[in-house]
């Protein structure tokens, strides 16, 4: 396996007082780079019965501080986070050797900016959001095409209608590490911690 060089070392004297701050920058070096998917994290969820899930999701923006994703409410995430705001986050940039994991509670965006947002949507995928029942078990793939092509008939003339189960999640961070690969996997690790109000930064052992 490759050691990690690409960086120079991450320092506490580096830092901004508050996470978003660093995590902008490194958003950004991430979408100035030819990668396929520069703002997908994986975000994991705790059902009622305290399993764990993990799946990918599109970063899509800041909210008062917090992170936002877009989904289906009544999806298997939507059902966890329903029982349990808790969440965690993953970034992971291999081209740039960084890692930012964010602990948080997930909480409903509020419908306008949903409405608002599922608009910005190219029409095919507002489609597919009100076509797609999601996580739920399908017979077929025809069965769903067919669901489809009902959904292009009825609305050929109209607007999608916003359908009420999809929208935005805000993850408001608790803390926030950024990680950074060194050479001899003697890795630099920043944590942000929330405590009263105000963030602490800890550096963690590789
Ligand atoms: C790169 C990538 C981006 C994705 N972005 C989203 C997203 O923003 N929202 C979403 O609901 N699903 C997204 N998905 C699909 C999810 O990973 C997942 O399959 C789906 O949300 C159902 O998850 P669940 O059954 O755990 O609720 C994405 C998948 C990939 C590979
Ligand atoms: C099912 C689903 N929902 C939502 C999204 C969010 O991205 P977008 O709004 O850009 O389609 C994705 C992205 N792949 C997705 O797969």
């Amino acid at each position: 396996m490759a050691q990690f060089t690409k960086n120079p070392p991450l320092n506490e004297s580096d830092l901004p007082p508050a996470p978003r701050t660093l995590l902008e920058h490194w958003l950004a070096d991430a979408v100035a780079l030819p990668m396929q998917e520069p703002t997908a994290m994986t975000l994991a969820t705790v059902g009622a019965d305290g399993a764990p899930s993990a799946r990918i999701v599109l970063f899509k923006g800041f909210h008062e501080d917090g992170l936002t994703f877009y989904t289906n409410y009544e999806s298997h995430k939507g059902i966890d986070l329903a029982a349990n705001a808790k969440v965690a986050l993953v970034f992971w940039w291999d081209k740039l050797e960084r890692q930012v994991r964010i602990e948080g509670h997930a909480q409903k965006l509020p419908e306008a900016v949903s409405r608002n947002y599922f608009y910005q949507r190219i029409r095919d995928s507002q489609l597919g959001a009100i076509t797609s029942q999601q996580s739920r078990v399908v017979a077929t793939r025809e069965e769903l095409d067919a669901r489809l092509d009902a959904n292009e008939q009825r609305y050929r003339e109209a607007e999608v209608p916003f359908p009420p189960f999809w929208g935005g999640y805000n993850v408001t961070p608790t803390l926030v590490e950024f990680w950074q690969g060194r050479h001899g996997r003697l890795h630099d690790r920043l944590q942000y911690r929330s405590k009263n109000g105000s963030w602490i930064v800890e550096r963690l052992e590789p």
